[in-house]
């Protein structure tokens, strides 16, 4: 079924699981992510971000969105478990107008860079448009930076409580992203991960409402290493233990964004069947290997957040 992710949500947020969103940017992953879904017979949130709308449309923003839109609700009518379709770090006006037009169930209004009372302002104005059309609205306070040495950056970059409680009252936003010290990509950390858990309690106290972590990827030494013997040069990478992950749940973390460790686990695969079969054209077949480990890090995630057989 094709859901409000505010419906699978709020759910998670009641019974402290939490659902994992996946990045996509074409049909093979999101082929694999539901396949996973249904075996685990769990809910899952689908996510593009902008540069995903702008490559599927080709530039053409609405066309990218539409596109989406019909292949998510094309996969979620066919089967039994909830599916949403989330736009990942909307930044840009068309873009959120585009995925409200073309019927995302959800939209991240991301003005985290600007100062506190100008954040407030915009998701404020996003939220009413939203809601206006039945769409969820996810929000980001603080901005995603690691922590260096128990102190966040200079730039005081982590989520302030008691400020996010003023947030969500007078924005109205459905999901709010803390940024307790996580960031985007392979290399999150220099030395072991630090996330500042008391921070997030506070919040999911003075809040009540479903949390998201974003910058969530584990970057799972198997595919690393993997990628690595063929090849690969991703010296450094660093994730988020599912520990770590497990813990921040139990805080209040209901959306764990997950983009990497597909890239990651799709990469390895990819460079060894082409590294073991030179003789192969056929991307059905090339394309199998590294498809199948996306299925293996969505099957493991939605087990360990807990997720699995809460379709
Ligand atoms: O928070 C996340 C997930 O971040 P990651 O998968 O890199 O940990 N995202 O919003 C996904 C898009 C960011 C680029 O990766
Ligand atoms: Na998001
Ligand atoms: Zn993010």
């Amino acid at each position: 079924m094709y859901v409000s992710t505010k419906e699978i949500l709020n759910k998670a947020s009641k019974e402290f699981y939490a659902v994992p969103a996946f990045n996509i940017n074409n049909l093979e992953f999101l082929m694999k992510i539901i396949e996973g879904a249904v075996e685990k017979n769990a809910p899952v949130i689908i996510e593009t971000s902008e540069g995903a709308i702008k490559y599927a449309g080709n530039g053409d923003i609405y066309r990218g969105a539409r596109l989406f839109v019909k292949m998510v609700r094309e996969f979620a009518e066919t089967v039994n478990i909830p599916i949403a379709l989330h736009l990942d770090h909307g930044k840009h006006m068309e873009f959120i107008a585009a995925a409200i037009r073309a019927g995302y169930s959800s939209v991240m209004i991301d003005a985290s860079h600007e100062p506190f009372k100008e954040n407030l302002k915009i998701t404020k104005e996003v939220v009413k448009w939203a809601h206006a059309s039945g769409i969820s609205v996810e929000a980001e306070l603080g901005q995603l930076a690691g922590i260096e040495d128990n102190v966040s950056a200079e730039k005081n970059v982590l989520i302030d409580p008691e400020e996010a409680k003023i947030f969500v009252e007078e924005t109205g936003v459905d999901f709010l992203a803390p940024a307790i010290g996580t960031s985007h990509g392979a290399f999150k950390f220099k030395g072991e991960a630090k996330l500042d858990f008391e921070r997030l309690k506070r919040v999911k106290e003075l809040t009540g409402i479903p949390l998201v972590l974003h910058g969530a990827s584990s970057v799972p030494e198997k595919y690393v290493k993997l990628a690595e013997e063929f090849e690969a040069n991703l010296g450094g990478a660093k994730g988020v233990p599912a520990e770590e992950i497990k813990k921040c749940v139990k805080l209040g973390i209901n959306k764990v964004n997950t983009d990497t460790d597909l890239r990651i686990a799709f990469v390895a695969g990819l460079r060894k069947h082409l590294k073991e079969n030179p003789k192969e054209f056929d991307p059905r077949k090339y394309f199998k290997e590294g498809m199948n480990f996306v299925k293996e890090v969505v099957m493991d995630r939605l087990e360990f957040l807990g997720a699995a057989g809460k379709a």
